[in-house]
């Protein structure tokens, strides 16, 4: 077993932490996906303004130059960049020539894979063709399960295994994922569209339409200062009983939150459907792809995900949004998954990834008595990446993955315009469905020296301590606007309070 971290040099530590300066973009490098770069976007992204921090997500602005380069499907692409746009055709031309037998869906799917690559895309294309047991490799369109994904049976399959861990992302490319099956190959995601019967949806549908008008901006009174998202929200728990709990105990961004509704009849009758769907995307995610087979470390048991709460989302227009974010562990622990059910107007979700995937965090423990500590604390610069764009249609649902929070951000874009939805007009309903750890309950939860329960977070920057967990001061997680209003930035403050978290295999806290 590792060695313990001891707390005796932890303000050395954290102010390293805290002052390490934010890593900027340079150059644009080759992007290994050679998609026709989209004209610069014209959508306006104002973080300041447009996307404060809310109650369980750390908030920030779009990477500089996010928006260049934005990789679009074919049928999307802008005209006016021929030439790139006759290099992706070329290729496909080529492998079209070399695999006639495939669909230019399935080639370009093949292309994908390859990162461009003719050369690997016409191998993986020659594995499919050459051997009549393999099955085809046709993009499927209506993926339903993680499992159909993969084919277990045929292990050379090397297309339709899911990469551990997920290929880069061109840096400054939005890579759009056009089809669900793509998803699971470039995102800590799975996506499943039509996941409830029509009725079912819409009925839910309705019923979250009802309960929009009362809804609250989201607005936290975080010490001296109010802040607010563009889009509103409600958070929602099993019953009455659970929601005085709440009251007064459950604490987003140095605020509780008092408008704590029960779930509604249909939310209740779909979460064992939304229980068995997670819990079966889980299992096959162990099987079928993360290391050895084996769950990751802090993951729950297996079979063990359930629904506890819920927030809805209302995001009513184009223009309302929820900027770049991972959701707070706090109460959920390490290595979540959460299971974020669409309804309404179709949007882009997207991700980008900020970290690696820290399989044993740990590992080489934080020597309390080593004269070389600032040794031990050199930054670490993650390769900054492009972003993911998932559409997110009317019942659709996206299960991000236990690797997600702790590696990856996401937020939901602003629109150009959006298509009406029959039953919503302009309006995006999401659910995200949650698993509370009872082990995580606030009153088990350290307060700092401000007096307010910690917030749980990971080392992101700092290379020795990468993936490790740390109770925080609530301070250290909020936000200022910067005097030019683009950016936000974190505020110093508080009272810097630092706890290593500890964890045993299922991710149930250890206390010291
Ligand atoms: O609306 C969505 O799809 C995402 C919402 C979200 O990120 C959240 O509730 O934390
Ligand atoms: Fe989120």
């Amino acid at each position: 077993m590792s060695k313990r971290p001891s707390m005796n040099k932890k303000r050395n530590f954290f102010e390293a932490f805290a002052a390490a300066p934010k890593s900027k973009p340079k150059s644009e490098s080759k992007s290994a996906i050679e998609y026709p770069a989209e004209k610069k976007q014209a959508l306006k992204y104002a973080p300041g303004k447009d996307s404060p921090p809310s109650r369980e997500r750390d908030i920030e602005t779009p990477p500089e130059g996010s928006n260049e380069g934005v990789i679009k499907p074919p049928e999307n692409r802008d005209n006016t960049e021929e030439e790139e746009e006759d290099s992706t055709d070329f290729k496909l031309a080529l492998l079209s020539s070399l695999h006639p037998t495939l669909s230019p869906s399935t080639l370009l799917e093949l292309l994908l894979t390859s990162h461009g690559s003719v050369a690997e895309a016409s191998t993986l294309a020659a594995s499919q063709t050459s051997s009549p047991k393999k099955p085809s490799t046709s993009v499927v369109t209506t993926q339903s399960s993680l499992s159909t994904y993969l084919s277990p049976s045929d292990s050379t399959n090397t297309l339709k295994k899911i990469p551990f861990p997920l290929p880069p992302i061109p840096k400054f490319k939005t890579l759009h994922l056009t089809t669900p099956s793509q998803v699971p190959f470039h995102a800590p995601a799975t996506l499943h569209p039509s996941f409830l019967s029509q009725e079912t949806a819409n009925k839910l549908l309705s019923e979250c339409l009802s309960e929009v008008p009362s809804f609250g901006r989201y607005e936290f009174r975080l010490f001296e200062r109010n802040v607010s998202s563009p889009h509103t929200a409600a958070f929602y728990v099993k019953d009455e009983e659970m929601a005085k709990k709440h009251r007064g105990g459950y604490m987003y961004n140095g605020s509780y939150l008092d408008d704590i509704r029960t779930f509604t009849p249909t939310m209740v009758d779909i979460i064992p459907h939304i229980e068995r769907q997670v819990n079966d995307e889980i299992s096959a995610r162990i099987k079928e792809v993360y290391p050895n087979s084996e769950k990751l470390k802090y993951m729950l048991p297996e079979g063990k995900w359930h629904v506890t709460s819920a927030f809805m989302n209302c995001y009513d227009g184009a223009k309302q949004s929820v900027g770049w974010h991972s959701d707070q562990l706090t109460y959920l622990g390490p290595r979540t998954v959460i299971a974020s059910v669409s309804l309404g107007v179709e949007r882009e979700f997207r991700l980008r990834r900020v970290a690696p995937v820290v399989l044993k965090p740990y590992d080489e423990p934080f020597e309390p008595d080593d004269d070389n500590e600032q040794e031990d604390e050199k930054e670490w610069k993650w390769e900054t990446e492009g972003q993911l764009s998932v559409h997110l249609p009317h019942n659709s649902l996206l299960i991000m993955h236990a690797e997600c929070q702790e590696s990856w951000k996401h937020s939901v874009h602003p629109a150009n315009n959006i298509q009406p939805h029959p039953i919503a007009g302009g309006k995006r309903i999401n659910i995200t469905f949650r698993c509370y750890r009872e082990s995580l309950l606030p009153e088990k939860i350290p307060k700092c020296k401000c007096g307010v329960g910690c917030v749980l977070k990971t080392v992101q920057r700092v290379k020795d301590k990468m993936g490790w967990y740390f109770w925080g001061c609530q301070v250290g997680n909020q936000w200022k606007e910067n005097e030019d209003d683009t950016k936000d930035e974190k505020k110093e403050g508080g009272c810097g309070y630092l706890q290593w978290a500890h964890f045993d295999e299922d991710g149930d806290p250890i206390w010291e």
